[in-house]
């Protein structure tokens, strides 16, 4: 951890943290009072509140035992890639490997797989997606999954987006967590029904994805000098869905909470980091609901694990950019999540 580790202030990490408790009905307090609330504990408490909240993400981290068989610290599988992108599944199912789960599948166009494969031989891929049994092929494989990751470098084609639409559907009926990002935040911008009260959905937008996802879920323009009040509310409008904006500092809300991410990353953004934060966050979400809310101390399991993945992914990109510069990649990154996991979460 970063703060013990003696970095100090070079590693400006600050969590805003669990304002309400679970006793909240469903739709919480008025938004003023949540925030109100946030901000005046964030004065105070912050470095508290981010060594605390890494607490709740180092207690749903599964110990590492010579009695665990293969598959029971996570079997994740990535829904995306299409002809034009091959990296981004790529990325989010090898960084479900490197931080820990044992088998990363994923199910993709045709034309994408066998490319995806000779990236990485540890990678299990399906050429389904663009199948008319679509639906069927996935779906036979949900009960040995764990989580599903969907969008990743899925494109927009609509013969695709209607298959992963059922998918979505067959993963909530079998209480599949999934998270959602890249073109299934397009997806769900078109059909915010299809998620709606998922309890065990979790939303990783970037600018645009959120200011998309908002003006179709809210019917209006983001404000953008209410960021948390705009995570906060998107969540609500969504039936409580876990929603994590990625910025500058990433602001992460299931409607009742919000926590806020400053991990230090550096100025370099390639793309395909917010793949690895949904590769990882595929793993910390099973590993959060397995733990249970009396390991995350009565916090949400979701938000404790989307908190764990932005400081991951953050770290690693701090972590690349000091050794490789402007000329930071991706692959660079996720060549740092082994270390970067070790300094964040085994202390
Ligand atoms: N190597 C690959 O295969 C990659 C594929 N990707 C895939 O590419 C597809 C499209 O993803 P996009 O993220 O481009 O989605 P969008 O097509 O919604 O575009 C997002 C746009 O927002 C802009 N943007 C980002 N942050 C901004 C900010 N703070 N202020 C203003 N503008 C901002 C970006 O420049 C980009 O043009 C997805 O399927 C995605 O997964 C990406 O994941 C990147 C890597
Ligand atoms: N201005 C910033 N400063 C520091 N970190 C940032 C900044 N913007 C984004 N990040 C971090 O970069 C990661 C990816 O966020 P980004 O907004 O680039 O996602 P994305 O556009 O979905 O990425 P991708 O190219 O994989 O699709 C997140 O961990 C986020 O915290
Ligand atoms: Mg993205």
């Amino acid at each position: 951890m970063v703060t013990r580790a003696g970095a100090g202030a070079a590693v400006a990490a600050t969590a805003v943290v669990a304002l309400l408790s679970a006793a909240l009905a469903l739709y919480g307090p008025p938004l003023d009072s949540v925030l109100e609330r946030t901000f005046s504990l964030r004065k105070v408490h912050s470095v508290k509140d981010m060594e605390n909240t890494l607490q709740l993400v180092r207690n749903i981290i599964p110990p590492l035992s010579s009695t665990t068989h293969k598959g029971q610290d996570g079997r994740i599988g990535v829904v995306g890639g299409c002809q034009e992108y091959t990296g981004a599944p790529y990325f989010a199912a090898i960084s479900a490997l490197k931080v820990g789960a044992d088998l990363s599948h994923v199910f993709c166009a045709s034309a994408a797989a066998p490319v995806i494969k000779a990236y990485s031989p540890e990678l299990i891929v399906h050429p389904v997606l663009d199948s008319p049994n679509a639906v069927h092929e996935v779906e036979k494989w949900l009960p040995r999954l764990h989580a599903l990751v969907v969008g990743p470098g899925l494109g927009r084609d609509d013969a695709l987006l209607r298959n992963v639409q059922g998918i979505l559907e067959a993963s909530k009926a079998r209480d599949i967590p999934v998270v959602i990002d890249a073109d299934g935040l397009w997806l769900v911008a078109q059909q915010p029904a299809l998620i709606q009260g998922y309890q065990k959905a979790v939303l990783t937008p970037n600018h645009m994805e959120f200011s998309r996802l908002y003006d179709a879920v809210l019917r209006g323009p983001v404000d953008s000098d209410d960021r948390h009040g705009s995570v906060l509310r998107l969540s609500r409008a969504l039936g409580n869905v876990t929603v994590v904006q990625k910025g500058e500092r990433d602001i992460l809300s299931n409607g009742q909470q919000v926590l806020v991410c400053s991990q230090e990353g550096s100025s370099r953004r390639c793309g395909g980091q917010g793949d690895l934060l949904s590769g990882s966050l595929g793993v910390l979400v099973h590993w959060a609901l397995l733990a249970g809310p009396e390991k995350t101390n009565g916090s949400s399991p979701l938000l404790v694990a989307a908190f764990g993945a932005c400081s991951l992914t953050r770290q690693c990109n701090h972590q690349a950019f000091q050794k490789h510069g402007r000329s930071t990649t991706t692959s660079d990154m996720i060549a740092e999540v082994g270390a970067a996991f070790s300094k964040l979460f085994e202390t």
